[in-house]
């Protein structure tokens, strides 16, 4: 009988010690930092005419803020600015697009000075969702796609906060800056070697930013989604190997706007490293590093749940993996 006391109120006290870390911490991550707060702010979204990034803008436009989207296409960027401006709070607001190939140094450079001047106020918030994947096997795959992904997913968001930092710490605007990576910053899978590669590439400069900025004041942010279903997601599937979208399709993927409420959400709770969906979560955690944590207490739990399930996991994939031959399952020995 005493056994079982001295065991019962051994749970009871490491339950009482957990509940305490998860509330003191959840305490420390929302009031670690200044607040995520866009209202009357301009902010700068790359890719914001489609996809994550058309939804990310309006949400900021719907808090206030003055927006500038970049993106190639005129078209779609007259259209997004359009149904933006519908979201329109108070009077001083803008709404502005510029194209500009966040791939080009030189273009990336005058968009920004282009929407400063035009919005009348520096940059305090960048998203850099202009983004692409070009699934397919590495073997059949130029090298030459590997170079364009790294060009558009690494060195065009490098490009747009490389300057955007630099006019923050000469304007002393205590900014904040969000990267868009992926759950394939911390992933690698089948058809997606020219992809992954650049996304986890983000994921480290996002990291060392972050702690680099912490010296001017800027706070960095990486969001990593899982399947965005997006007209991105639509293009690349025209792309993908079966057995990618096999393992893919494991998981439902979420809607832009799904994507951006969890965005805002995470930001606005003071998370360094946001994920949407639950998967990206388990893999943010057991591959987190050095990286703050959010609620400590959640992601140690999680992490030991990570611990395990992950890789019984990667055993089921690789065995699907076996199975399949450049897309077709292979023929079963007679
Ligand atoms: N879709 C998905 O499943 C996932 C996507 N992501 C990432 O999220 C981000 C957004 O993806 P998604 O919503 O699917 O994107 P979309 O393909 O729907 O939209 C991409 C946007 O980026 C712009 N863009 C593309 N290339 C350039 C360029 N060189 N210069 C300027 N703008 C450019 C596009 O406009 P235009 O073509 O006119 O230039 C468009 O506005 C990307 O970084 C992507 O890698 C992450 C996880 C999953
Ligand atoms: C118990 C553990 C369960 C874990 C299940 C995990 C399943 C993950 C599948 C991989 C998802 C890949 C999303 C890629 C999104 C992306 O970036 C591309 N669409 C490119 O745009």
């Amino acid at each position: 009988m005493e056994t079982l006391y001295a065991i019962l109120s051994g749970i009871l006290s490491a339950i009482g010690v957990l509940a305490l870390l998860l509330v003191i911490s959840e305490l420390h991550l929302r009031f670690r930092g200044r607040k995520f707060n866009v209202n009357g702010k301009h902010c700068y979204v790359t890719g914001g005419s489609s996809g994550l990034g058309k939804a990310v803008a309006m949400d900021l436009f719907k808090d206030g803020a003055s927006v500038t989207i970049i993106a190639r296409g005129l078209d779609n960027l007259k259209f997004a600015a359009e149904e933006i401006e519908k979201c329109r709070v108070n009077e001083t607001q803008k709404i502005i697009y510029i194209s500009s190939d966040t791939t080009d140094k030189q273009s990336s450079k005058a968009a920004l000075e282009e929407s400063v001047e035009r919005q009348g106020k520096e940059i305090e918030y960048v998203f850099t969702c202009a983004g692409a994947a070009y699934p397919g096997y590495f073997i059949e795959q130029d090298v030459e796609v590997f170079e364009k992904s790294m060009q558009l997913n690494y060195f065009g968001a490098l490009y747009t906060i490389h300057e955007a930092t630099r006019r923050m710490v000469n304007a002393n605007i205590k900014g904040h800056v969000v990267l868009v990576g992926s759950t394939l910053s911390m992933l690698g899978l089948v058809g997606y070697t020219q992809y992954s590669a650049t996304k986890f590439a983000i994921r480290g400069l996002a990291e060392a930013l972050r702690s680099e900025l912490i010296l001017h004041g800027i706070n960095v942010s990486a969001y990593y989604p899982g399947t965005i279903l997006s007209p991105g997601y639509e293009a690349e599937n025209k792309l993908k190997p079966e057995i990618s979208k096999k393992i893919e399709d494991a998981v439902d993927g979420l809607t832009p706007e799904q994507c951006s409420t969890a965005l805002l959400k995470g930001l606005k709770r003071g998370e360094v490293a946001i994920t949407s969906d639950f998967s990206t979560l388990l893999f943010r955690v057991a591959s987190r590093g050095a990286m703050p944590m959010n609620n400590v207490a959640i992601d140690s739990v999680l992490a030991m749940i990570a611990w395990v399930a992950l890789p019984i996991w990667r055993i089921f994939v690789d065995r699907t993996i076996s199975t399949f031959q450049y897309g077709k399952p292979k023929a079963k020995p007679e």
